[in-house]
């Protein structure tokens, strides 16, 4: 774990770039130091690996002071990663991610096949291995830039608003890649961005500073939206705060119905049966095909081009509420079509119930606010997936 304890920076000219900021940055997570321009971000994370010092305060390294800390041990430990990758523009996309295995005395060989292997590890074709870094598109750089830091695989990550020069296309690919190599690898990772939203959504803490170097709230993404400390921290969170909190929310609890979803070869008794405006549709094995009034459809005679189109599906406890919501108000007919992984329908659900749903959580979050228990965090905060 890393420490920081009561840091203050001031520099030469009298700024004072951080102010008595403590901060416990747990191991194994992503810390997210987030806020406005000039309010201490690369400042801080460049104390943690001493590329600046503190005017004041203490930074400790698994309970050591880093300080007492040879600068290059220190370093060796922690990957350090910057906006536009900064790559040894003379050197091939290997010799670049193999320069500190190489630096640390690696024969050439065996630091090639770690180069190749992190290549592969950060989603770059190793074909890639023998171009320049002027002959790669942003992204390609940027994953490059990862992974040599990842090389000597250090324990600790530094990463400064390593993804900000790239597209939103090529941007969410890094970030979901990072949360899968965190995944993979465990590292520490501390990253600097001024983006909310790539903060909530790669954060495990999130700790949004404000300017003067103060920290303003230090907490989970979820408990950040729920109930952020001040109206600098609400400000900063920007619109849709609400929404965006689903992302946390899980669908496990979703009660889902099942007596709307028919069969293609279902008895007219059965369509009969079904007291709704609307019955899904299934094909043989169970997956949907779309969604009919009951007295447009003719038992034994079930056409699938003339259904309404069944929209996106969820997966209960692995997609969150924000996406089954979204899901339930694209849907021609307000109701979102649950499906297991292979694809089968479980069942379907109004966003009414949905409504419901986030009522209860909300409660429930309110409760767990009360006891004094960190917000629940239900995955990750992206539009996609999230752990239930
Ligand atoms: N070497 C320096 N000498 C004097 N002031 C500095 C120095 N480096 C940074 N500062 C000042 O310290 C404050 C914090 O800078 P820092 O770069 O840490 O902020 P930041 O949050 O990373 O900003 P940005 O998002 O714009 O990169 C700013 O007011 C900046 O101008």
């Amino acid at each position: 774990m890393i420490r920081i304890e009561s840091v203050t920076k001031r520099y030469p000219d009298g700024t004072v770039a951080v102010d008595r900021l403590s901060l416990e940055i747990p191991d194994r997570s992503i810390t997210v130091l987030v806020g406005p321009s000039g309010c201490g971000k690369t400042t801080t994370l460049r104390m943690i690996n001493r590329m600046v010092e503190p005017t004041e305060g203490t930074i400790l390294l698994d309970g050591a002071d880093i300080q007492r800390q040879p600068v290059t041990t220190l370093r060796r430990s922690m990957g350090y990663v910057i906006q536009n990758a900064g790559l040894f523009q003379h050197r091939t996309v290997v010799d670049n991610i193999a320069t500190v295995p190489r630096m640390l005395g690696w024969g050439k060989q065996r630091a090639r096949e770690r180069a190749a292997e992190l290549m592969e590890r950060v989603g770059l074709d190793t074909a890639m291995a023998k171009r320049y870094p002027y002959q790669l598109s942003g992204g390609q750089q940027q994953r490059v830039g990862v992974a040599r830091a990842l090389a000597a695989d250090p324990p600790v990550l530094l990463m400064d608003e390593p993804f900000s020069a790239v597209d939103p296309v090529v941007r969410k690919g890094l970030q979901d890649e990072l949360l899968r190599i965190q995944e993979e690898l465990g590292k520490t990772i501390v990253f600097v961005t001024h983006d909310i939203d790539e903060a909530v959504k790669l954060g495990t803490m999130v700790a949004v500073l404000r300017e003067g170097g103060r920290l303003a709230q230090y907490a989970p993404p979820a408990e950040l939206l729920s109930d952020p400390a001040d109206a600098f921290v609400e400000d900063f969170l920007g619109a849709d705060r609400g929404i965006r909190r689903l992302s946390f929310l899980t669908t496990t609890a979703l009660e889902l119905a099942t007596d709307t979803v028919i069969p293609p070869d279902a008895t007219a008794e059965r369509i009969g049966a079904a007291d709704a405006a609307h019955l899904l549709v299934t094909d043989g094995e169970g997956r949907p095909l779309g969604w009919s009034e009951p007295r447009r459809l003719t038992a034994g005679d079930i056409r699938p081009d003339q259904l309404l189109p069944y929209g996106r599906p969820f997966v209960p406890g692995v997609d969150s509420l924000r996406v089954a919501l979204d899901c339930a108000v694209l849907s021609p007919t307000g109701w979102a079509v649950a499906v297991d992984d292979t694809g089968r329908v479980r069942g379907v659900v109004s966003q009414q119930t949905i409504g419901d749903a986030i009522r209860t959580a909300h409660q429930d979050g309110r409760t767990a606010h009360q006891d004094g228990r960190t917000a629940h965090r239900g995955g990750r905060a992206g539009d996609e997936k999230v752990a239930g």
